[in-house]
């Protein structure tokens, strides 16, 4: 990337507080999670995601991302349980990823951060009729957050990395069904849970954050893929999407509960 690029490839979160002031607010994420202080809330039920893969609809490259997007117009694939009272209908996955191994999870864990993270986001659809009204309401979104740790190659996940050289170019999209997002879930489904924000623009402080505790893992050749994805379009000089997450943001007295 020249100079210009280079700046806006790698300023993105620090001057966004200029363009969003909430970048600045109550409940930003991600959060560093110190283990020590959660708290134990025996009133958390289990999380039941309960996925069709026929709600899959295509895999993107929205500049910041690679995502899969899902049909949200009726209740196919839903999460219930877990800290959520009602019903949370699927819209799309995506992750985050660092220039190397040892950083590119958002949420940290005693300052530890994995080498990716898989966020699967959900909106109430029982009280709001659409994700962007869902997105501004303080219960509007459910995000479940997976760490990916560096190991073995995963070979659900390959179904994505596989389709990554198809949609390099931002804006690029490919269909991508029959695909349940369940398959990329650790065995255990224990989590930690607090209220936060969307971690790309707008922040939006709308999410209950649902992170899981166990990690699944991911290879580095794996990881190379993402990061060979590009964050520029067709016309405009080529720049690799090689880092997109969000740093920890401050606690500000919220409490982290687990189940
Ligand atoms: N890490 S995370 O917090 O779980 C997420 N990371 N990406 C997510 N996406 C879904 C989404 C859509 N919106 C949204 C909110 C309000 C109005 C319109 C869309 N928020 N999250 C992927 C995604 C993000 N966006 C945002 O769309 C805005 C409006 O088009 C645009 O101004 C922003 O620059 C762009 O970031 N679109 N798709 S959730
Ligand atoms: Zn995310």
């Amino acid at each position: 990337c020249h100079q210009f690029r280079l700046l806006q490839c790698v300023a993105g979160p620090a001057h966004w507080k200029e363009v969003f002031p909430v970048a600045n607010g109550d409940r930003q994420s991600p959060i560093d999670i110190k283990t020590e202080e959660t708290k134990y809330d025996p009133s958390l039920r289990p999380l039941n995601p309960n996925y069709d893969p026929a709600s899959a609809k295509i895999i993107l490259n929205n500049g910041h991302s690679t995502s899969v997007e899902f049909d949200d117009t009726v209740n196919k694939s839903v999460l219930t349980g877990g800290p959520l009272s009602g019903t949370y209908r699927l819209r799309q996955i995506h992750f985050h990823w660092g220039s190397n191994d040892e950083a590119g999870s958002e949420h940290a864990v005693d300052g530890m951060k994995y080498a990716a993270e898989l966020h699967v986001v959900h909106w109430n659809s029982e009280k709001y009729s659409s994700f962007v009204e869902a997105a501004r309401q303080s219960d509007g979104l459910a995000v479940m957050a997976v760490f990916l740790k560096i190991g073995e190659c995963n070979p659900q996940l390959k179904k994505i990395t596989d389709r990554l050289d198809t949609i390099r170019i931002k804006g690029k999209r490919a269909l991508f069904t029959n695909f349940d997002p369940s398959c990329l879930l650790p065995k255990s489904l224990d989590y930690w849970t607090y209220f936060g924000s969307l971690t790309v623009p707008p922040l939006l402080e709308s999410v209950i954050w649902i992170v899981l505790r166990e990690p699944i893992s991911v290879c580095s050749e794996q990881l190379a893929k993402f990061r060979s994805l590009l964050s520029t379009a067709e016309d405009e000089v080529a720049c690799c999407l090689l880092r997109n997450y969000r740093p920890p943001q401050p606690l500000k007295g919220r409490e982290v509960r687990r189940n």
